[in-house]
């Protein structure tokens, strides 16, 4: 029988936003994830963290209902990620790490279109203050085609929110940008958790965890070996110099047996 890590003062199940309990999944017999226990409070940021192959876009698709745990126990807002599937796949919104945008559409085109395939009220209403919102006006003629990278996940994150998610799934949401769309990114994350919108992160940029993250959780091969908040992990790191989470994430990573 595998063993559950238990993990102390984490909202109880009923009271949170996203709550994990023993999660499994392999892939072609390579276990790929064993006993996930994790829980995430509503209106909380919570990254979560670890080395290229850890498992992190494997858990996202799991609570985006994109692929199915082989064990364990999903909820969302306190309802069965598993059979009950249908009645919340309005609370929650994953951004990928891939740009699934149409090409050949403008950019007013696939908000629009996008706000009517998920029966979004108001669909040009709404479009409209998403457009303000993440200040889009200027490339609203402009084809997905030619975006740069930075207009582009913007533009996925804009998307993703139309229908106002309660769950939001972030996979690397800043990696390979600059650092004013960088910022951007972090500002639109900080509104989302000021309005009580909980976010899931996934990041490999350590200081983007400690701005953003109210708790963080360290996967190695699949597992959850240090949990809490960026400031708690990193006293971890136990190097003599300051306390870093990046020193953590390394000494966690590096340590055989962890
Ligand atoms: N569809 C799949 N079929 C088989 N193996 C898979 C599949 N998806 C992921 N894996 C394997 O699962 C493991 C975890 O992959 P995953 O993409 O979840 O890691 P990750 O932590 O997101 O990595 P990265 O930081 O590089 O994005 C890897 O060994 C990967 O090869």
């Amino acid at each position: 029988m595998s063993v559950c890590p238990m993990i102390p003062a984490w909202p109880r199940e009923p009271d949170a936003a996203l709550s994990l309990h023993c999660l499994c999944k392999t892939y072609d017999r390579q276990q790929v994830l064993s006993d996930i226990s994790l829980a995430v409070a509503p209106g909380e940021v919570f990254g979560l963290l670890g080395p290229n192959g850890a498992g992190k876009t494997t858990l996202m698709k799991l609570i985006a209902g994109l692929s199915r745990p082989d064990s364990g126990r999903l909820t969302i807002f306190g309802r069965d990620g598993g059979r009950g599937r249908q009645s919340i796949k309005h609370m929650l919104a994953l951004v990928a790490q891939d740009n699934n945008l149409e090409r050949e559409f403008t950019v007013q085109e696939a908000l629009l279109t996008y706000a009517c395939l998920y029966g979004v009220a108001s669909p040009r209403q709404r479009v409209a203050e998403i457009v303000q919102e993440f200040d889009l006006t200027a490339m609203l003629a402009k084809r997905v085609a030619v975006l740069s990278g930075g207009m582009a996940r913007r533009l996925l994150i804009a998307r993703a929110l139309l229908p106002a998610p309660r769950l939001v799934l972030l996979d690397e949401p800043t990696v390979g940008l600059d650092p004013d769309v960088r910022q951007d990114i972090w500002a639109v994350i900080r509104r989302l958790a000021a309005a009580g919108t909980t976010v899931f992160m996934t990041t490999h940029y350590m200081e983007e965890a400690e701005q953003l993250c109210r708790r963080v959780a360290l996967l190695k091969a699949g597992r959850v070996v240090a949990a809490g908040t960026p400031a708690a992990l990193a006293l971890l790191a136990d190097t003599g110099e300051p306390p870093s989470l990046e020193a953590a994430f390394l000494r966690l990573v590096r340590e055989a047996g962890v």
